[in-house]
């Protein structure tokens, strides 16, 4: 009966035991389950944001720099948000319950003896200096740590899109030795980092239980026996039970400073403003009939180059196409730019349908005028949804898509891809050739159904049949819309009925005939 009993109660003892484990994991679940969920959720607001901004930016912010930026930034929104939940959570998990275990631990001591308490308390303002110091020294480690990541991201942006270069110069072996410098350089700033951070803790904890065993030590032997030995014990084990939260306390503020470049470098980002600004009482375009007027447009991209354009002067009638030849360098991009409103002008208007287009709203005049870049711009996804790409968040028109496709001479092409318009073209779009890439990226030009259209010609050779798909998709659209085209082969130039030289920052009209007949003249304008 007795063994049965003991039995009884050893069961009822453990079940008790096995509760309040088992509830004491379960809150220790949640809370952290909660302190990553408020992070996380910071980190992503702090995101979205971020990103929102750097898609405001004006054109300039992106251009005239390399992939390598584009792998900072994405670095940035990416690992070192991460960084920045991790920093979050420290904060909460670590402040919250060492400082009230701080402020448990002071009134023990203060009822003791509020003397002993407020000369061992002075120890607080060594610790802090202290702390602060390799705090600081942590923080600049830190910042190298990030930045020589961030290097190597953005080198991985680079090269890996450019392995055809790579490997068509036998550049593997330079690229693995430029690979291995900037990991080596990760390498040294993360294992700089890493000994900081563990030197710190053993450091404080050092000063701190040495200054308070003086302390002790000291105000024992002023009190001179004041205090009887369960006092003593008391007093001596609370100061003890400080090392945790001071150190706790120490290494919150620790991760704030690894933590803190980190959110310098995402909130440099937001910091900067765009140069292009939409008037608060800006309007929307509805029906554009295409009438495009340049006046005396002058425009530079810095302070200290020569102006790109001078004073330029351009009308073009709705319907009309004009081709803009010109040398290379000339500035004939720019123009598009200007009249996608990537940049303003430094002085002059640019007009449509006698609508100065700084009083446009911007998201209506790009809805109004298309472009088909030189280097064509595909994303990764379907076929149907670069073509869709104006509709890519919302409902995808696939009559819309499918007779874009048949305008720009596509349809053929994409029928035979093994899922048809639900084809991945992969990453750039890179199983289509070249043609292919164009005529895609005419559909989705089509399929936007802009009055205006700006047609940068790609200058890179297709085979024949190809540059007659793509000619004849041209044609089509300039049938029915108001076309500048920016032309290098003569055959597209000549299907234009105006065509305008830029030569010097100015436009001159060209006649057909004069071209022909003075062929050699205009060819390194092309
Ligand atoms: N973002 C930029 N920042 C600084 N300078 C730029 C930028 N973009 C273009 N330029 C400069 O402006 C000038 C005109 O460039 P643009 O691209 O308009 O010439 P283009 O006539 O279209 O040349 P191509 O026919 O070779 O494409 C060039 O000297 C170029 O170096």
């Amino acid at each position: 009966m007795m063994p049965l009993m003991k039995l009884g109660s050893l069961v009822r003892e453990g079940s008790a035991i096995a509760a309040l484990v088992l509830i004491r994991l379960m809150a220790n679940y949640w809370q952290q389950a909660f302190l990553w969920e408020a992070a996380l959720n910071a980190s992503y607001e702090i995101r979205v944001d971020v990103f929102e901004r750097v898609l405001q930016r004006e054109l300039g912010f992106f251009e005239g720099t390399s992939g390598a930026f584009s792998g900072d930034i994405s670095y940035r929104i990416t690992a070192e948000a991460s960084d920045i939940a991790d920093t979050i959570y420290a904060l909460i998990y670590t402040i919250v319950p060492y400082t009230l275990q701080l402020f448990a631990m002071s009134f023990q001591m203060v009822a003791i003896s509020p003397v002993l308490y407020l000369i061992t308390s002075l120890v607080i303002p060594c610790m802090c200096l202290v702390i602060a110091y390799l705090g600081e020294k942590l923080r600049k480690i830190s910042k190298k740590a990030h930045h020589t990541v961030a290097k190597l991201s953005s080198y991985l942006n680079e090269v890996l899109p450019s392995m055809i270069v790579v490997k068509a110069y036998n550049a593997e072996t330079c690229e693995s030795l430029r690979f291995q410098k900037l990991a080596h350089d990760d390498l040294s700033q993360h294992l700089r980092k890493k000994t900081m951070k563990a030197f710190i803790p053993q450091v404080i904890q050092v000063i701190y239980v040495g200054i308070i065993f003086v302390f002790c030590v000291g105000s024992l032997v002023v009190s001179g026996g004041a205090f009887d030995g369960s006092h003593i014990v008391s007093f001596i084990t609370s100061v003890f039970l400080l090392i945790a939260p001071v150190q706790g306390v120490g290494k919150a503020y620790n991760e704030l400073k690894q933590g803190e470049p980190a959110i310098e470098r995402l909130f440099n980002l937001t910091s900067l403003q765009s140069q292009v600004f939409e008037k608060p009482d800006a309007i929307t375009l509805n029906n554009v009939k295409g009438d495009v007027k340049f006046c005396d447009v002058s425009f530079q991209y810095g302070d200290k180059v020569t102006p790109v354009l001078n004073g330029l002067n351009l009308h073009i009638k709705p319907g009309e196409t004009i081709a803009l030849i010109g040398p290379s360098g000339g500035g004939k991009t720019t123009i598009a730019k200007l009249l996608l409103r990537f940049y303003d002008p430094i002085c002059g208007q640019i007009l449509i349908d006698n609508q100065d287009i700084q009083d446009i709203r911007l998201e209506s005049l790009r809805r109004h005028v298309a472009l088909v870049p030189q280097d064509i711009m595909l994303f990764s996804g379907t076929v149907a949804e670069n073509i869709g790409y104006r509709d890519l968040m919302g409902e995808i028109n696939m009559e819309e898509v499918e007779h874009a496709a048949r305008v720009a001479n596509a349809d053929e092409f994409i029928k035979k891809l093994t899922q048809g318009y639900q084809t991945n073209i992969g990453p750039r779009g890179s199983i289509l050739s070249g043609g292919q890439k164009q005529r895609l990226a005419i559909a989705r030009t089509i399929y936007q159904n802009s009055s205006i259209l700006i047609l940068d010609e790609a200058t890179s050779a297709l085979d024949s049949r190809s540059e007659l798909l793509v000619r004849q998709a041209v044609k089509r659209l300039m049938d029915n819309h108001t076309v500048l085209i920016i032309a290098h082969r003569l055959e597209t130039i000549l299907m234009a009925d105006r065509i305008v030289s830029l030569d010097g920052g100015k436009l001159k009209e060209v006649s057909h005939s004069s071209l022909l007949n003075h062929g050699n003249h205009y060819a390194p304008l092309m």
